[in-house]
């Protein structure tokens, strides 16, 4: 309906409809304190596409008990105007984000903060009110609503949001509003899940955390060890991990900082990088939470994680927690229901004996829910994050003259004291 709330409204020109009337993507934004996240979103606002619009949200958690929540926005368009956006970005070692364009906020006991809101949304039209609270554990909600205000209420401005969680957030629970929350599912969608680790500073971390779970065995406190628990955490639940601060790091520990990376999670797609200057086109495109990216996750796991025995070895896991990846091949056809079936019992069973992150899979089904055969079967994708899952429909199985034992289904699984025996459970 036309809104006519004023003269001048009236006599404005007609808003502009977005050419595209898609849903915009979301990338949450992980990795440790100083691994390089700023400094990979100054790189992403500065080489974005010309007028390609980034809206980039940080929530951290500060010292004290109050949150600070920061709401920068990217122009790219600057760089064309001879200002790259920020005034400091560029040159230097010490990169400083967007400070031109930041707004902040602190927010009040009630979780708004109506007096600086007002005199920064009078200055600037890109201001967004950040209730206060965690991004990871108490706002879910604002953090949804935050994000469908963002889109909303200034349709076609953004083509893109990046959300950074803190240095030390679990993004799990994060990962799982974004993917979840329908009232979203119109405006925005979770592109995937992009994780910076430090190649100099990784296996530091690691050790850091056998140090830690020794120190908790002899009797210090439970929380020794939890930075280093987040570390294996944000790249457990990565779809896509920068190796970031390679020249610094060397050609041997950035070997060993990949290698680390795959023993937790040989599903991401892995680049290495200097200060973070990554190839921007492939993280703005990626679209990992979606079926085909789940298929493209399933194939690309190395195949030292579907290794039968690799899930047993003392050293594949020990290091991170137990964290590891599992990939399994599965021969023959099954019905919706025993792959429902099947994923339920890994993904919400009590005894499981294991904790799924991640889960991606592509299966052969030769009858949907309901109970219609399918022939040739249908190449059904499976995405899980915690204990959600979805199933994607990838149309008729491409090769149709292959014997029903001959289709192969794969399933790839990260997450802690992953096991092929587990896995296979009901698959077989
Ligand atoms: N030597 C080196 N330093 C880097 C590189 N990338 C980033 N840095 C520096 O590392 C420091 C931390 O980088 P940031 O981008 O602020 O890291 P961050 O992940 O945003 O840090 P937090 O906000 O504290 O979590 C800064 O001083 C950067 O300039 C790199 O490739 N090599």
């Amino acid at each position: 309906m036309a809104s006519s709330d004023s003269d001048s409204d009236s006599e404005a020109p007609p808003m502009l409809v977005p050419l595209s009337r898609s849903a915009i993507p979301v990338t949450l934004l992980t990795g440790c304190l100083g691994a390089g996240k700023t400094t990979l979103l100054s790189h992403l606002i500065k080489n974005a596409p010309p007028g390609y619009r980034i809206a980039v949200l940080v929530n951290e958690l500060g010292a004290s008990e109050a949150i600070e929540a920061e709401f920068y926005v990217g122009h790219a368009s600057r760089r064309n105007e001879g200002d790259d956006g920020s005034g400091r970005v560029a040159g230097g070692d010490a990169m400083v984000p967007m400070p031109q364009s930041v707004m902040r906020a602190r927010g009040g006991a009630d979780g708004t903060n109506a007096a600086s809101a007002s005199s920064l949304k009078s200055s600037t039209p890109d201001w967004v009110e950040l209730p206060n609270g965690c991004l990871c554990c108490t706002a879910k909600s604002e953090y949804v609503q935050l994000l469908e205000n963002i889109v909303r209420t200034q349709p076609g401005k953004y083509h893109h949001v990046v959300v950074e969680t803190t240095g030390v957030a679990d993004p799990g629970p994060a990962i799982e509003a974004l993917w979840t929350d329908e009232g979203m599912e119109a405006c925005v969608f979770l592109a995937g899940v992009v994780t910076v680790v430090d190649a100099v500073h990784l296996l530091g971390q690691y050790r850091e955390k056998r140090q830690n779970l020794n120190r908790k065995r002899a009797g210090a406190s439970a929380e020794a060890d939890e930075p280093a628990r987040e570390a294996v955490l944000q790249v457990a639940f990565a779809d896509h991990v920068i190796v970031n601060k390679c020249e610094t790091a060397g050609d041997a520990s950035t070997a060993e900082a990949e290698e680390a990376v795959r023993r937790i999670n040989s599903a991401a797609t892995l680049e290495r990088a200097d200060r973070c200057v990554v190839d921007v086109k492939r993280l703005l495109e990626l679209r990992a939470l979606d079926g085909d990216g789940a298929a493209r996750a399933a194939a690309s796991a190395s195949s030292s994680s579907s290794a039968p025995g690799a899930d047993e070895s003392p050293s594949s896991s020990a290091h991170f927690g137990g964290v590891n990846t599992v990939a399994v091949d599965v021969s023959g056809v099954r019905t919706e229901s025993a792959v429902r079936a099947w994923a339920e019992s890994l993904l919400w069973g009590e005894q499981v004996g294991c904790e799924i992150y991640r889960l991606k899979a592509v299966f052969a089904i030769c009858a949907d829910a309901d109970g219609v055969s399918s022939s040739p079967p249908r190449r059904v994708m499976l995405q899980a994050v915690g204990q959600l899952y979805e199933l994607t429909d990838g149309g008729l199985w491409p090769d149709a003259n292959l014997s029903a034992s001959d289709y192969r289904s794969r399933v790839v699984a990260i997450g802690r004291r992953v096991r092929r025996t587990k896995l296979l459970e009901g698959l077989l």
